[in-house]
């Protein structure tokens, strides 16, 4: 039996994700959820993890240097890489929404957006027939209204903690995200099998969940 590689995002989904290949019944040593490692080999089930940024995680399977990851939806529509979604995993879930300061319109020539995910904010704004000026931000999108920035921010939005505590409020709903398990096109095809193995084992857990 050869490895199977799993790009692992970093962060908020990591624990979530670990969760659940512990409850699908693969043996991950306690250690794992603590190390500073970014690459895990667990012998026993013959599974090697490698721990990317989570917007990075559809790179590396892609290139095939990882047979599969796990990404959030919204990863997936920024990135457009060339993968199969397989499961939809149903944890961490969030949606992304277009927000700004209450009362306000947009500005009429080119209103600006500030946004981590510059391709699905404007197919979004696209679709909307709006034309507007995109200023890609890495982190605290929610800043950019309050300063004078941006019109209107695209992000994504969990408990709508950050949103409410920056006087900001939602305009609209975009879509809803959740993780999904992700696959090489020629991974899939050569270790089918095992693949298939360990989209059965999660899915009975996902769905056992519902
Ligand atoms: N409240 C949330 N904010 C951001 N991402 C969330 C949230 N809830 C769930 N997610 C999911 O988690 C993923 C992001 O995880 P995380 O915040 O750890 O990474 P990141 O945005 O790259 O963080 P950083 O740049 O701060 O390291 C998103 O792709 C999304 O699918
Ligand atoms: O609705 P909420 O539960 O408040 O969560 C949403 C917030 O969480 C994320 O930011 P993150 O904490 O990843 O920080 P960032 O600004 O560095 O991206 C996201 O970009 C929102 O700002």
């Amino acid at each position: 039996m050869s490895y199977l590689t799993i790009a692992m995002p970093k962060g908020r989904i990591f624990h979530e994700a670990v969760d659940l290949l512990r409850k699908s019944n693969y043996q991950l040593p306690p250690e794992f959820d603590e190390s500073r490692k970014l690459i895990i080999e667990i012998e026993e089930e013959q599974l090697r993890f490698i721990l990317a940024k989570p917007m990075d995680v559809p790179t590396y399977v892609e290139y095939g240097v990882a047979d599969l990851g796990i990404a959030g939806k919204d990863v997936m529509l920024e990135e457009e890489r060339d993968v199969y979604e397989l499961l939809d995993l149903k944890i961490s879930p969030c949606y992304l929404a277009v927000a700004g300061l209450p009362d306000t319109k947009m500005n009429e020539v080119a209103p600006k957006i500030a946004t981590k995910y510059p391709r699905v904010a404007s197919s979004y704004f696209r679709e909307q027939g709006e034309q507007v000026e995109i200023i890609k931000l890495n982190g605290s999108i929610e800043l950019a209204p309050i300063i004078g920035l941006a019109d209107r921010i695209v992000d994504i939005v969990s408990t709508g903690r950050t949103l409410k505590e920056n006087g900001l409020v939602e305009y609209e709903h975009i879509v809803d995200i959740t993780s999904r398990l992700i696959v090489n096109p020629v991974s899939y095809r050569m270790k089918n099998e095992r693949i298939q193995e360990l989209v059965d084992r999660l899915n009975d857990v996902i769905l056992e969940k519902q």
